[in-house]
């Protein structure tokens, strides 16, 4: 724990408030705007994951991968693998193109409360994970991953007051878009929830799971 979880989360808290600090300035934000909301000096759903996949003896069915489709719950999540894999949808499309890990690169991914920050302007994109390609899909696939997510106090809702930008991008949307009415608290829970299948047993909960892939189509 000492040794490797701790660095490991360490760093990657540093990784993500920085791009933070590079993402308020290009917001339009005061300096620490989106530092202050994911402050680890107070409770939050910012978490460290390890992912290990079986490889798959069949192909996964364009059904099953459909499920796995999601956009992440939190701000920003850094992403580690060695393995192909990942795909994203690219917007406006239904095209879903691997991201090719590259050694000496993380990959990073915006998630929904940061795109409720910024009213949209910044996005979180669909992305699922299927078998990696070719002779990849023989070998066991594991994933190192920090989500930043913010301090569960936080109210998930645009900046606007912060920001002209992001004021600017609220007020093209539709009344009360960018504003969820929940706390980061109720908004990660929720979405982890859902997120679960055995808890996803109709239609209703697939609107309970719902984050900001319906505001993006
Ligand atoms: O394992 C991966 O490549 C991505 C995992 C992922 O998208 C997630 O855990 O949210
Ligand atoms: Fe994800």
């Amino acid at each position: 724990m000492e040794s490797s979880i701790l660095p490991f989360v360490r760093k990657s808290v540093a990784v993500n408030l920085k791009l933070m600090s590079v993402l308020e300035s290009k917001l339009g934000l005061p300096r620490g705007a989106l530092a202050a909301r994911h402050s680890l000096q107070q409770k939050g759903g910012s978490e460290a994951r390890c992912i290990r996949s079986q490889p798959r003896s069949e192909p996964m069915s364009e059904a099953a991968a459909a499920i796995g489709a999601h956009t992440d719950f939190g701000s920003l999540t850094i992403l580690h693998n060695r393995l192909g894999g990942l795909q994203v949808l690219m917007p406006g499309t239904d095209k879903w193109l691997y991201v090719k890990p590259l050694p000496g690169h993380a990959i990073c991914n915006i998630g929904d409360t940061l795109t409720v920050f910024s009213a949209g302007i910044l996005r979180s994109n669909l992305h699922r994970v299927v078998p990696p390609p070719g002779a990849q899909g023989g070998l066991e696939r594991w994933s190192v991953v920090y989500f930043t997510r913010p301090a569960y106090e936080v109210r998930v809702k645009a900046l606007t007051e912060e920001s002209f930008l992001i004021a600017e991008a609220a007020s093209k949307a539709p009344a009360g878009k960018y504003d969820t009415g929940e706390t980061a608290g109720e908004w990660v829970t929720r979405r982890i929830k859902y997120h679960r299948l055995k808890n996803r047993i109709g239609p209703e909960s697939w609107r309970a799971n719902r984050g900001v892939e319906e505001m993006q189509v």
